[in-house]
């Protein structure tokens, strides 16, 4: 296991992070993710032994790495830059066979297995027939393929990559973060610093985002939250439940967000039904609000995403009194009311029976004529939406 323990670290007077905990274990792929400046470089050069935090310490594989032998703690760690500091221009060949420096004498005398291994890796990261080229005549995208694969000669048990997508094709990222996943599978640990959430959604094993000089960790589904990557960006962002993967996926904000609008549209909904009417609305340049809405629910995310005024309650908490005067208040003040095509059980039915008190010409119904279909309330929502209708509720339009 490679380990930092309670590691502290800022630039000259600056404190960048305070006792962060990493653990990177074999067989798993772990990914750092966090804001542009965060320290995650920073991080990762501390675990890869280049840079000595101010208090704390990394152990590998129990032994305390600064402590280390440079040949041995080479054979069980590589590094990946992002792009060394200063890019001398060998062939890729030798660039690759410096990976092959932990396992050679004094005299760097060049092994058959050296020979094999560095063929292998850059065989592995797809630049057979390469060899010769040297590293300025490459792409960026080549050249980081290079840098892998002198991690890959390197044999060691942990790699540590930072950014290693950055200059990659999304075919290639995909790629080579499905090698880095193999290669976890095959017993190494993988530590990646990332950008791209979606990625680092689907494979890996175990995330750290990067909070408020913190970090977040667990799996995907526990980090990649509404909560923690606003804690951690500062935007809002939809994030959905990838429907065949059940991964989250990230949709930054790339619409107008509701704030400027003149015309109040309140959207009832529930489990994501009206996250594509709120998004559509809200497009058009409404002021959007919603609820009563339990707070992590998907419309939830999309409406706190959306900057609208939520009328929210504890998740599986029934609508309070208070929540039900806040909704009544704000579906007053509101212009137009939508009801998404929600299943209406106790809870949502609270929300239905609120649209008695308001005008119904400004109510709209998304495909009244189902309403008997998701109707859990014993038949009482679909009596006050049919009243609702007599006494001029709308359809809602199709999209
Ligand atoms: N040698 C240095 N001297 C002073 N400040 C530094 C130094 N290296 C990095 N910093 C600062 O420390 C902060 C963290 O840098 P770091 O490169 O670790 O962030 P990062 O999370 O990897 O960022 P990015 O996503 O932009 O690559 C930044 O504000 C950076 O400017």
């Amino acid at each position: 296991m490679l380990k930092g323990i309670n590691l502290v670290y800022g630039y000259g007077n600056t404190t960048l992070f305070e006792g962060i905990n990493i653990e990177v274990q074999p067989g798993k792929f772990t990914v750092i993710l966090g804001p542009n400046g965060a320290g995650k470089t920073t991080l990762l050069k501390i675990l890869a032994g280049f840079l000595k935090p101010r208090e704390g310490t990394v152990e590998i594989n129990d032994q305390e790495i600064f402590k280390l032998p440079a040949k041995k703690r080479a054979r069980m760690l590589a590094y990946v830059p992002q792009e060394p500091e200063t890019l001398r221009d060998y062939s890729v060949w030798d660039t690759v066979m410096m990976g092959r420096y932990p396992y050679q004498g004094f005299l760097g005398l060049e092994t058959k297995k050296d020979f094999q291994g560095v063929k292998k890796a850059i065989e592995t990261v797809g630049l057979a027939g390469y060899e010769e080229r040297t590293l300025l005549s490459l792409s960026g995208g080549e050249r980081q393929r290079v840098y892998l694969a002198r991690a890959l000669a390197q044999e060691a048990d942990y790699i540590l990559l930072d950014e290693p997508t950055n200059h990659l094709d999304l075919f290639y990222q995909v790629k080579i973060l499905s090698l880095l996943k193999d290669l976890a599978a095959q017993g190494k640990g993988i530590l990646a610093v990332l950008h791209d959430l979606n990625l680092a959604s689907f494979f890996a094993d175990r995330l750290y985002l990067f909070s408020e000089g913190d970090v977040i960790t667990g799996a995907a589904g526990e980090v990649l939250t509404f909560e923690n990557i606003y804690k951690a960006y500062k935007e809002p962002a939809l994030v959905v439940n990838h429907p065949v993967l059940g991964i989250p996926q990230v949709l930054p904000l790339i619409i107008n967000k509701s704030s400027g609008g003149k015309t109040r549209v309140h959207i009832i909904g529930g489990g994501g039904m009206a996250s594509g009417i709120m998004l559509r609305e809200s497009q058009q340049g409404a002021k959007i609000s919603a609820g009563v809405l339990n707070k992590s629910d998907s419309d939830w995310q999309t409406a706190k995403a959306l900057g609208a005024e939520v009328v929210e309650e504890e998740p599986f908490s029934p609508i309070s009194q208070e929540s039900y005067r806040r909704l009544l208040e704000v579906l007053k003040k509101a212009d137009k009311i939508v009801v998404a095509p929600v299943p209406i059980g106790p809870g949502n039915l609270q929300n239905i029976e609120a649209l008695l008190e308001v005008e119904p010409k400004k109510i709209f119904i998304v495909k009244p004529e189902e309403m008997e279909k998701r109707d859990y309330s014993g038949g009482r929502a679909t009596y006050i939406v049919n009243s609702l209708i007599k006494a001029g509720a709308q359809k809602y339009p199709e999209a």
